[in-house]
């Protein structure tokens, strides 16, 4: 010890007690300062919001990376500061009523995306700037028209047969059945279908989870605790190398998947666009008429086709699964739904994705699940290019956040939000319409987002989540099991609802 001290002193390191004390009070004297700087003379600190929040991003990161709370919790936020909020020294939540404006701007004035925070690098569509974003929405913007749509139909309609097959085993042997996993299990495989040229096998394997399914719905905790820890100053930079220490097994598990799923779209690649109309069809086609360098070099083509399997799978099945729960919650709805579907069609082979289209009350109930249970409860975070928004200048670099949950739940935005009411989105001349719901700002309702980069999916989601609700009231009449009044309420959320299992009970109709 004392060898260890005379060496240190000899190089000058050794710190006395003095010198510890000065360190001290400098360091105190640094947060001071900067605690003064960013609570009055900051560029936000006009805006309003909690001054813990404003003074340190260390009660953010906690909520909304380590607890799981801060989504949710942004509903009480705005009721009591309004609708832009400071959430972190350099962020602020803006109410969507406020910030979808904003998201539909276009470069050089858009509120620019953050590709660090998807995971799937520059090259993807999620993040990539704006000259390839542009040139690659274009591309893909094709594969999700009505009339593309009506190629891909014939994948759908296998996949939803196949779920119907597996809800009926459940109904004949009365075991109830995790619906939540039932349907990331239809999701995916009619995704996987589409953008790897086969299924993903989900359905076929009854009760063993695809490792890609098991990954989204698994992990979302684990994903937000070790981007905490990457986030923290000095030991941050480790957190990688350390996480493949301690974890080595399952990173290896998860490498070889993804090395798998890209063989398989390579695979898919390979069969060219005369084979079958999926959504790769229209990257390869958009390549075989590239003149001009605008199609999709075989990087891009890989890394969307990974951002479609993940971007299409979840983000439905929740939406189902949301669905699930409210409408056993509202028998009065359940039964209405069903008598609209029910009285529609003669056949199961005439629910289609257009003849579902044509039911106002099943539509409206989907755009309910939408809003009440939003998947994307928390929209990927944007930069400020400098703006005034909502009576407050938010400068350049800033971060802002639109929290679905919060904008969907806000009594500013709709009436009753925090009940089941898919009557809000019928049409005037429905006679189940009522006029108190004209005061909602639909416009707020985004789902999707909005603007340049709001989902490319979206028409190919609505016809998946119609043609697998009217298909399960055809064949069945379902029931909740006991003690699942908070499937919802219970979740955390980390980007993604970490959602359990939520059972239901089936039984056949009689001469279906
Ligand atoms: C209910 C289902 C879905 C919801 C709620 C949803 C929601 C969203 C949201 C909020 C975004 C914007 C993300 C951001 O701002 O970074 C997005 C983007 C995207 N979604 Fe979806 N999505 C759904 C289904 C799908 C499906 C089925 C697909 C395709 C198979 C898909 C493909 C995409 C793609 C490619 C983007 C990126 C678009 C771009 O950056 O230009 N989504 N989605």
């Amino acid at each position: 010890m004392e060898a260890m001290k005379a060496l240190l002193e000899q190089r000058g390191l050794a710190l006395s007690l003095p010198r510890i004390g000065t360190i001290i009070t400098l360091f105190v004297i640094y947060r001071i300062i900067t605690a003064i700087y960013r609570l009055y003379i900051h560029p936000l600190s006009k805006v309003p919001g909690p001054k813990l929040y404003s003074f340190s991003s260390l009660p953010f990161d906690v909520h909304y990376k380590i607890k799981g709370t801060f989504v949710r919790g942004t509903t009480g936020l705005h009721k009591k500061y309004g609708p832009v909020v400071r959430i972190a020294p350099d962020r602020v939540a803006v109410d969507g009523s406020l910030a979808w404006p904003l998201f539909m701007r276009r470069y050089p004035e858009e509120f620019s995306k953050i590709w660090e925070f998807y995971g799937f690098g520059p090259l993807a569509i999620l993040g990539s700037p704006p000259e390839n974003h542009r040139r690659q929405r274009r591309i893909m913007a094709h594969a999700t028209t009505p009339a593309a749509l009506a190629d891909q139909e014939i994948y759908l309609q296998k996949h939803v047969n196949k779920f119907v097959d597996v809800l009926a085993e459940h109904a004949d042997e009365d075991r109830p059945i995790d619906i939540m996993l039932w349907f990331n299990y239809l999701t995916f495989d009619i995704v996987g279908e589409l953008t790897l040229g086969t299924s993903l096998g989900c359905l076929d394997s009854r009760d063993t989870v695809h490792p890609l399914v098991g990954v989204v719905t698994a992990t979302t905790r684990d994903n937000a605790r070790r981007m905490f820890l990457t986030g923290l100053p000095l030991i941050g930079s480790f957190i990688p190398m350390l996480t493949y220490v301690l974890r080595k097994k399952e990173i290896d598990k998860m490498l070889a998947m993804q090395r798998h799923m890209d063989e398989q779209s390579e695979a898919r690649i390979a069969l060219g666009t005369d084979t079958r109309r999926d959504l790769i069809t229209y990257m390869l086609r958009a390549n075989a008429e590239d003149k001009e360098g605008k199609g999709m070099s075989h990087e891009e083509m890989l890394v969307n086709s990974r951002v479609l399997l993940l971007a299409g799978g979840e983000t439905t099945a929740t939406t189902l699964s949301g669905f699930a729960f409210h409408i056993t919650e509202n028998p009065d709805k359940y039964r209405l739904l069903a008598d609209e579907i029910r009285s529609a069609f003669s056949f199961a082979d005439e629910i289609t994705i257009r003849g579902t289209s044509q039911l106002p009350y099943l539509c409206a109930c989907i755009e309910e699940s939408l809003r009440i249970y939003p998947p994307a409860a928390d929209t990927p975070p944007r930069v400020s290019p400098g703006a005034e928004v909502g009576g407050y200048y938010i400068p350049k670099g800033t971060i802002v956040s639109v929290y679905q949950w919060a904008t969907h739940h806000s009594e500013d935005n709709f009436v009753d939000p925090e009940t089941f009411a898919p009557q809000r989105w019928l049409p005037e001349t429905h006679t189940l319409y009522e006029p108190r719901f004209a005061a909602d700002n639909k416009a707020a309702c985004k789902p999707f987002s909005a603007g340049p980069r709001d989902c490319t999916g979206k028409i190919l989601a609505y016809a998946e989540m119609r043609l697998a609700i009217a298909r399960l009231f055809w064949h069945f009449e379902f029931d909740r099991e006991a003690g699942q009044d908070d499937w919802i309420s219970s979740q955390c959320v980390f980007t993604l609802a970490e959602k359990g299992p939520f059972m239901i009970r089936l039984r056949r109709r009689p001469g279906v």
